[in-house]
């Protein structure tokens, strides 16, 4: 069977992670300028100054892009390239970029689908509060009117927001993404709360202003599973699906939050302020979206933390690796004999990507689904002139073949997005976790190179995956 002929597929990257020219053309310093830069925060001190240096070659690799047939590339637009320091005047070479971006892609016939926000909040906001000030997504609601007015009559395709989960949890709990808090559970839910009723204007705002195309959310996807039958890991099942997943999806599919979780934010004191017009707001728009993203690497497997293991921080505590306990201490991640890892000791596992998405359309109906990341990250072998990255090709084959089965099911999977298009700036793991179809070679340059994985991508897309 051959793929849905609108089914999009894809590659992705974001703005942080690519771009480099972090001070160059009217660019505002974001909180990622000044985080990256802070002795031991990053992987080697590494930062996106340069990055891969997208700003400057972006007509190189979107011509790469074409010549792998990419029917799309998802990217974001660096806020602090638009409106530099967040609220004030907007900076017409930012909106030059992104308008050369969208227009080298559409000369390809390649579909721009555009993240709002992937991390990099002008440092002002940062300092006056971040997600934590409601004034943040104040300027969020304007920063994303602003591109829908100078990108809306070519941009069809709109996320506001990746991955939430990942930039409050690590901003506020573990201290690894900025602004560097840890421990603080009632900063991270009420900066969960200011992102969903940022989103939801945002959604609201793009309705009513009639742009032509659809609007959405990306979230991690990482299902929870117990690690067996017995009835307390089953319960750390059900409590790791409720504040992980429930939590995040609740309020922008169904309108309102999980009550299992509110009633014990509740009780703990952590629950955040949350105003009757933000809940009605959250309510009305939540059918306006139009699409849920899932960014699927790994299911979570767990187990009742029955040990005095708390949650601690810092980077090597961030990387996504089993052995951590949830906020609360109830639960905690573990690894298991009988699974297959990445090097970063994420588990290899198409099988429970399928689950999640049946748990999905169970529990929110067949919403439209996009799968806007799935990669590996790994250190792919070189040998010679070669980049040989087999295991990534076999990573992505098993996940687009639960892609596939998912469709076939009847589940609504509309796109597939790797991650990532190209090698970048991993957040925690500097360039050494490569991830792209591109290599990019820092010894010579940043030149860049077709892996083995770059033809195996070309040829699926071509045949639409009719041989998975
Ligand atoms: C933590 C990590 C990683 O570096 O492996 O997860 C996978 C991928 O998720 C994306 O949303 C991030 O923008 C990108 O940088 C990657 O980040």
């Amino acid at each position: 069977m051959k793929m849905p002929k609108d089914f999009l597929f894809g590659a992705a990257s974001a703005s942080y992670q690519v771009e480099g020219a972090w001070n160059e053309d009217g660019k505002g310093v974001s909180n990622w300028d000044v985080f990256s830069k802070i002795p031991g925060k990053t992987f080697e001190g590494t930062n996106g100054d340069v990055a891969i240096d997208h700003y400057h070659r972006y007509k190189e690799d979107i011509a790469l892009m074409a010549e792998m047939g990419l029917e799309s590339y998802r990217f974001s637009i660096a806020w602090t390239r638009i409106i530099p320091d967040g609220t004030g005047e907007v900076n017409q070479k930012g909106l030059d970029f992104y308008n050369n971006v969208i227009d080298e892609c559409l000369k390809y016939g390649i579909i721009p689908f555009v993240t709002l926000y992937h991390w990099d909040l002008p440092q002002p906001l940062e300092e006056d509060g971040g997600w934590r000030n409601t004034k943040t997504s104040d300027a969020f609601v304007r920063f994303a009117e602003v591109c829908y007015k100078a990108f809306g009559d070519r941009v069809r395709n709109w996320i506001t927001f990746n991955e939430t989960v990942i930039f409050c949890s690590l901003g506020y709990l573990t201290g690894a993404h900025p602004p560097g808090i840890e421990g603080d559970a009632k900063a991270y839910f009420q900066a969960t709360h200011n992102v969903f009723v940022a989103h939801a204007r945002a959604v609201e705002s793009f309705k009513k202003s009639g742009y032509e195309g659809e609007i959405g959310i990306t979230h991690v996807f990482n299902p929870a599973f117990s690690i067996d039958d017995d009835e307390d890991n089953k319960f750390a099942e059900r409590h790791a699906n409720a504040y992980s997943t429930h939590w995040y999806y609740d309020p922008i599919l169904k309108g309102s939050y999980p009550e299992y979780v509110t009633d014990a934010l509740e009780a703990q004191g952590l629950l955040p302020e949350m105003t009757e017009e933000e809940l009605a707001l959250l309510r009305r728009t939540a059918p306006m979206n139009d699409f849920i993203g899932l960014n699927y690497y790994c299911p979570q497997r767990v187990m009742k933390n029955d040990s005095a293991l708390v949650m601690s921080g810092g980077r090597e505590n961030s990387t996504g690796k089993p052995g951590n306990p949830s906020f609360d201490g109830v639960y905690k991640t573990v690894m298991m004999d009988d699974k297959e890892y990445t090097k970063w000791g994420w588990e290899i596992a198409p099988d429970a990507f399928l689950d999640g998405m049946r748990m999905l359309k169970e529990r929110y109906g067949n919403i439209k689904i996009y799968i806007t990341e799935n990669g590996l990250g790994d250190e792919d072998p070189i040998a010679g002139e070669e980049i040989l990255d087999q295991p990534r090709i076999d990573y992505i084959e098993s996940h687009l073949r639960a892609v596939k089965n998912a469709v076939s099911e009847g589940i609504n999977v509309s796109g597939y997005f790797a991650w990532s298009v190209i090698d970048l700036l991993s957040w925690l793991n500097g360039y050494k976790k490569q991830y792209g179809f591109i290599y990019v070679d820092h010894k010579n340059g940043l030149a860049r190179k077709r892996k083995q994985s770059f033809f195996w991508y070309k040829d699926i897309i071509a045949t639409r995956a009719e041989e998975l």
